[in-house]
C-alpha cells in the first residue's frame, strides 16, 4: 500500500550517539541553527531534530528555548520504568520535563550492546507515549538477516512485536535502519529503502489502521549524507532520515535538511 506523503512533514533527525559533551553540544546546536537560518530553512516544510547524549539535554533545552531556535530535540533512549530502583535509567517523565519531543527506542546499537528485545523496546515506546514524548522506533535487518530472509521480513516482525506493546493511538515515528548500512558508508539504495518502508507502513495499517499508517512518518537511516538524501526523499514512503555520523557536522547536516533547495524536490 502506498499512501500520499504530502500531509506528512518530513523529519531530518540527527542521532549524535556517544559524541559531544554538553559544551560541544552548545556549539554544535548554535552552528546548526545559524546555518539553517542563513540558508533560510523552512522549518514548517522540513522538521529538524537532534538527539544528543542525556548529559547534554538540559543545555540544549536552555539554548533552544533562550534563542527561540526552531529546532526540536530528543533522547537516544528512555526507560520502560516510571521511577524507583533502576540505576542508570532515565524516565519518560524526566524527558518530558526537559521538553524532549522525541525518544529513540530500539536502535540496533542498543539491541546489540544491551540485549534489548522487541518487548522491551515496545515498553519503552509505550512509556514515552504515556508522557507525550514521541517514540522513534528503530527496526532493521542485519546482513545475515538480509541474506536469509530478504530485506523486509525482520524489520516488519520487529515492528509488529513493538506495536503489540503500544496503545492503539498516539504519534509514533518509525526508523528503518538496515544494520549493514549503519556507519558503513554503504547506504541502501532508495529502491530498497522504499520497499521496506512500504512494508512497514502496511504493517502499521494492519495493526493501527489506515489513517494511522497514512499519518506515520517513516525514516530511513544508514550512511545518509547530503549527496544521497534526495534520492531517499523522492520515494513515496520515506518521510525523512535518521542520520548518525553526518549529523555531527553542522554544515553537512544542514545540507541534508535543505535537500529540497539543492535538488528542487
Ligand atoms: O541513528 C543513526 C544511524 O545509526 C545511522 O548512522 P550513520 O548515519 O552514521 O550510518
Amino acid at each position: 500500500m502506498t499512501t500520499p506523503k504530502a500531509d506528512r512533514v518530513p523529519l531530518i533527525a540527527g542521532n549524535w550517539k556517544l559524541n559531544q559533551d554538553h559544551l560541544q553540544a552548545i556549539a554544535l546546536v548554535q552552528k546548526l541553527a545559524w546555518t539553517l537560518q542563513d540558508g533560510k530553512h523552512d522549518h514548517a516544510a522540513v522538521e529538524v531534530a537532534v538527539f544528543p547524549p542525556f548529559t547534554d539535554l538540559r543545555s540544549v533545552q536552555t539554548l533552544v528555548s533562550a534563542e527561540k531556535f526552531e529546532l526540536r530535540f530528543g533522547a537516544q533512549d528512555v526507560s520502560q520504568h516510571e521511577s524507583g530502583a533502576h540505576t542508570g535509567e532515565v524516565s519518560a517523565s524526566m524527558l518530558a520535563k526537559l521538553e524532549c519531543a522525541y525518544a529513540i527506542v530500539g536502535h540496533s546499537e542498543r539491541r546489540q550492546d544491551h540485549h534489548e528485545t522487541d518487548a522491551v523496546v515496545g515498553r519503552k515506546a509505550a512509556a514515552a507515549l504515556q508522557h507525550g514524548v514521541t517514540p522513534v522506533i528503530c527496526v532493521g535487518e542485519t546482513a545475515e538477516d538480509l541474506e536469509q530472509h530478504g530485506a523486509s521480513a525482520v524489520p516488519v516482525q520487529q515492528l509488529r512485536d513493538v506495536l503489540a506493546e503500544l496503545p492503539d493511538s498516539g504519534e509514533i515515528v518509525v526508523a528503518y535502519e538496515p544494520v549493514w548500512a549503519i556507519g558503513s558508508g554503504q547506504a541502501a539504495t532508495s529502491e530498497q529503502a522504499q520497499q521496506v518502508c512500504q512494508a512497514l507502513r502496511q504493517t502499521i495499517a494492519e495493526v493501527r489502521g489506515d489513517e494511522a499508517a497514512a499519518a506515520t512518518r517513516i525514516l530511513y537511516g544508514g550512511s545518509v549524507k547530503s549527496g544521497n538524501i534526495a534520492g531517499f526523499m523522492r520515494e513515496p514512503d520515506v518521510d525523512g532520515a535518521l542520520v548518525g555520523g553526518a549529523s555531527l557536522d553542522a554544515a553537512e547536516f544542514a545540507a541534508i535538511a535543505r535537500y529540497r533547495q539543492h535538488v528542487g524536490t
